[in-house]
């Protein structure tokens, strides 16, 4: 089967967990990069973007937008959105205890995400401010959650102690903000050890290595890039 093939900026934005998610679930992807309007407004012309916006991905002879369902989807086609009943031989409403646990972690590390992602465009003052604001949101309301949800099953994972989609995007989520803050989980000895375990599952390793497909933190190009290709 052709590749999954990633259509956006050279940056982090909202297609970052797509490409996380594919990379940690070992499948190859490749990526067109918009670098001028004429790219976007021939992506729009040819009805490409069902709501004229990106991330677009190309999979399975489908044309997808929206990141969150996105997401969902390749969750599920890879096998990293809970327990398969067909596996557990619970019914559907059984097993949907794990994946809509799994929908709603997810929901909260992107939550997060999205605050670093849209801080890229605000003036310098502003952006420190916001940026000050996801550390401290994140201590005080994101981490915590998750740092009593591994307390209270005791179990490597998230979600029915298998590896998923919440997981990879929460790790997604530790690395980001340790790069707004190193220290951020100095009270989060549980989520200390999440990192450490899941940074070591191979496809995950191998994806923060230098020369991934993984992208940098936004600087002033990449915006002047975006503000550009979308003009605003
Ligand atoms: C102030 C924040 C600006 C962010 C702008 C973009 O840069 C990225 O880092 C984030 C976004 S991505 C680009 C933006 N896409 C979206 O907003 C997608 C939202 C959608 N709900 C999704 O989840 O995929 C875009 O195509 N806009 C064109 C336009 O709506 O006409």
């Amino acid at each position: 089967a052709a590749k999954p093939k990633l259509w956006y900026f050279r940056g982090r934005g909202r297609m970052e967990s797509i490409r996380w998610l594919l990379a940690a679930a070992g499948v190859e992807f490749e990526e067109e990069f918009l670098e001028t309007r004429e790219q976007y407004e021939k992506l729009q012309k040819d009805g490409r973007l069902l709501f004229g916006q990106v991330p677009l991905v190309e999979i399975d002879g489908m044309e997808l937008t929206q990141t969150r369902a996105i997401l969902s989807y390749l969750a599920t086609k890879y096998n990293l959105h809970g327990k398969d009943p067909k596996e557990t031989g619970f019914s559907w409403i059984e097993s949907s205890c794990c994946f809509v646990r799994i929908d709603m972690y997810a929901e909260d590390t992107l939550d997060l995400m999205m605050m670093v992602v849209v801080a890229a465009f605000k003036p310098p003052e502003e952006k420190e401010e916001s940026l000050a604001s996801v550390v401290k949101k994140a201590k005080t309301q994101h981490f915590p959650v998750f740092e009593k949800i591994l307390k209270d099953h005791g179990e490597d994972f998230l979600v029915g102690n298998k590896f998923s989609w919440a997981d990879i995007q929460l790790l997604e989520a530790i690395l980001m903000v340790e790069e707004l803050d190193a220290s951020v989980l100095s009270d989060f000895p549980l989520l200390k050890e999440f990192k450490t375990r899941t940074n070591n599952i191979p496809t995950i390793k191998k994806f923060l290595q230098p020369g991934s497909q993984r992208k940098l933190p936004p600087d002033n190009h990449y915006v002047k890039v975006v503000r550009n290709v979308l003009q605003f």
